[in-house]
């Protein structure tokens, strides 16, 4: 059947306000991407513009041997530099990689009623959110993404609340990663010289979060984007991707074989998974670690399912640059701001880049 929307609010109603979403569009069958969807030339992604990242990922087993300082160096290295690295040997089966995968794709091949039952405002938890692009009230241009959204308060909480296609697989996802997020903070913390305690761990990393993105094919890849330009706002994320590539990421300063601006695929690798530095991180190492701006492309042939989970300061935390680095910088870079006025700002604003860290920024 051919889309028959008469006008683009009904394709937006559809979509967004009664929870069909971006797949539910796309199932309809189109030959062409509505007009909303179309991003200016300036954000749209060319894939023969773009160099391979082709890093090998970090061995995490080797941490606690006799290359230990070697890889220590390695993560502080990449996070200096591109915001980004990919791990292996991390400490999540690889098997529940497999698993969390297969778990998303079947979330999202419900009927979109079971999903829209999730939207904001009418989902049974808070904790719970299902939705489509980022901030679609706001965008000029949607994003060609459904995604669900699962917050972490306690793991009696996550099983009875979390849509139960996936709950188990996720909650599983986030308590091997957090071990993980834990063993690579102290290690970024350790480089600035500072000691990473319970107070500060909770401080970086006490609201945690699984989301499931769903990328459906689209027949327009050269015109739309998956995601837009944007650095993740928390401290760090862990990110699984599928093995159909698309994520991109800019290099922020040039560097031997790199020029600044340009962006970067980050090839899928199988057992690998993603860390991604966030904005808070940015923010506490005064800059010395750098956030990731990412991207994704869509895809014509197949549908795409990525699977972060983020590990971000609580709403009520107080976010500043760390006073030994300040002291030893001699100037701070960033204002203190309350993380809840952060994410506010943050959710209240369509993608744009790194434009989310001027809110804490002093010029
Ligand atoms: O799908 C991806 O590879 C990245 C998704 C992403 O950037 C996000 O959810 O913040
Ligand atoms: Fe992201």
């Amino acid at each position: 059947m051919a889309p028959s929307f008469s006008d683009s609010d009904s394709m937006f109603n559809f979509v967004v306000r009664e929870g069909n979403g971006v797949k539910g569009m796309a199932d309809l069958g189109l030959s062409k991407v509505p007009q909303k969807y179309v991003q200016p030339p300036e954000e749209r992604i060319d894939k023969l513009n773009a160099t391979l990242n082709n890093n090998p990922p970090i061995d995490l087993s080797k941490l606690g041997g006799p290359c230990h300082d070697q890889v220590v160096d390695e993560i502080s290295a990449a996070a200096e530099t591109f915001g980004f690295f990919q791990v292996v040997n991390h400490g999540v089966p690889v098997e529940l990689l497999e698993a969390l995968k297969v778990a998303a794709h079947s979330f999202f091949g419900q009927p979109a009623k079971k999903k829209a039952a999730y939207r904001k405002g009418v989902s049974p938890s808070p904790l719970v959110q299902y939705g489509t692009s980022f901030a679609p009230e706001k965008e000029k241009a949607l994003e060609w993404k459904d995604y669900l959204s699962m917050v972490y308060s306690n793991d009696g909480e996550a099983l009875r609340f979390w849509p139960e296609e996936c709950r188990e697989v996720a909650l599983e996802f986030l308590r091997t990663s957090t071990k993980m997020v834990r063993k690579l903070l102290e290690i970024l913390m350790g480089k600035l010289g500072v000691t990473l305690d319970e107070e500060k761990i909770d401080a970086l990393t006490g609201l945690k979060m699984v989301n499931m993105n769903f990328y459906p094919a689209c027949p327009n890849p050269e015109l739309t984007v998956g995601v837009g330009r944007h650095s993740d706002l928390g401290t760090l994320t862990v990110l699984l991707q599928d093995g159909i590539g698309g994520l991109y990421v800019k290099v922020e300063e040039n560097m031997e074989g790199k020029k600044k601006g340009e962006w970067m695929e980050i090839p899928p690798i199988p057992g690998a998974l993603v860390i991604n530095i966030g904005d808070t991180l940015q923010i506490v190492s005064n800059g010395r670690y750098k956030s990731a701006e990412h991207r994704v492309r869509t895809t014509s042939t197949q549908s795409r399912v990525s699977i972060p989970v983020f590990a971000i300061p609580k709403g009520t935390e107080k976010i500043g640059p760390l006073a030994q680095v300040v002291k030893k910088d001699g100037v701070a870079r960033y204002r203190e701001v309350m993380f809840e006025d952060y994410m506010n700002n943050f959710f209240g604003n369509a993608h744009g880049g790194k434009k989310s860290l001027d809110f804490a920024r002093i010029y």
